[in-house]
């Protein structure tokens, strides 16, 4: 069960406001969180998903949350989103209007338009809809944004030539492959314009190089609508495109200055767990299924590293994040 816990990471660098530069609405964080917390069921049954945690999300930044299954990234998410309603705290969201709104405590009915016009989702399994072509799944959610008739398939074919699949736009899901489905849930995600993108596990169902193309799309989506993108993932190739890379653990963003990394999953662990002596190192793993692997065959696996951030990553704070 995950409960409430005695660890409380100091505050970091997660809840530093945005840096200032161009205009004053490029400085309010899109999204602004406070003391959130999530527990599902009560008594002996409770879980607290997610413990108290504080993050801004800046404009045009890809945030990349990572961390064991079960910490809580996609009640995070869900969350953020206006997908599930926190237990406390607060969620600012500023939508390009530079207009403010709590959806913590906004009203149930104001919650659909919300999503329709401040977050574009995507899922790792697509979410399209199979009885619709490419166009039609896209000018389904510009019509949920308000958009009809030709002006919403002009958008339509706008996206799709944006994510490189024009020549897929009569096809239907089935029709398509994994990469594929995922540009166009991604074209979908972009129909309302929307000034933030949540992400859960977008890359979990394709393989290295369409997992790549994925993220560099998203990087660009950043940088050039200066859109944020928030993804939660456990996929390390996502950490390419990230600005900044958050590590969750029980429900609550962790200090990593002492983790290291597990040479065969990539992951992130505290130097507690199953370990072996190498070249007169320790090494560390998250699990022993992980240790059995590199103890059949070390040579085959990069030296351990501590979890300082990696090559690409850019304006890392110290402190709490890899
Ligand atoms: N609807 C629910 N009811 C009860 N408990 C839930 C519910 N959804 C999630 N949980 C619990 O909340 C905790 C966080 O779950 P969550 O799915 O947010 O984690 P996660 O980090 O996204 O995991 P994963 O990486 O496996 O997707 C877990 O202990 C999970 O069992």
């Amino acid at each position: 069960m995950n409960t409430a816990r005695t660890h409380r990471p100091a505050p970091t660098d997660a809840t530093r406001p945005a840096a200032t530069s161009g205009t004053e609405a490029a400085n309010i964080a899109p999204l602004r969180v406070r003391g959130l917390t999530k527990t599902y069921g009560s008594g002996a049954t409770e879980v607290r998903a997610v413990d108290a945690v504080d993050l801004d999300v800046r404009a045009g930044e890809v945030l990349l949350v990572m961390g064991p299954s079960g910490s809580g990234k996609t009640t995070l998410l869900l969350m953020l989103g206006a997908l599930l309603r926190p237990t406390t705290g607060s969620i600012l969201v500023t939508d390009r209007a530079s207009v403010r709104i709590d959806i913590a405590t906004a009203a149930e009915r104001a919650l659909p338009a919300l999503r329709a016009h401040s977050f574009g989702f995507i899922f790792q399994d697509y979410a399209l809809l199979d009885a619709l072509t490419a166009t039609e799944n896209i000018a389904v959610a510009a019509n949920i944004a308000g958009l009809t008739g030709a002006p919403a398939h002009a958008r339509a074919a706008e996206l799709l030539e944006r994510v490189g699949l024009t020549h897929r736009a009569t096809a239907r899901p089935s029709q398509m492959s994994g990469g594929e489905q995922q540009r166009v849930a991604l074209a979908r995600a972009l129909a309302n314009d929307p000034p933030v993108l949540l992400a859960d596990e977008p890359t979990a169902n394709l393989d290295a190089s369409r997992g790549r193309d994925l993220a560099r799309l998203l990087r660009t989506l950043a940088d050039e609508d200066h859109r944020s993108v928030v993804i939660v993932s456990h996929d390390e190739r996502l950490r390419e495109v990230a600005d900044r890379v958050l590590w969750m653990e029980d429900g609550a963003f962790r200090e990593v200055a002492a983790m290291v990394i597990d040479p065969v999953c990539g992951m992130a662990v505290e130097p507690t767990g199953p370990s072996l002596e190498r070249l007169g190192r320790t090494v560390w793993f998250c699990s022993d299924g992980c240790r059995r692997e590199y103890a059949d065959d070390p040579d085959h696996f990069a030296p351990p590293r501590p979890a300082v951030v990696g090559p690409g990553v850019a304006n890392i704070p110290p402190g709490g994040i890899i």
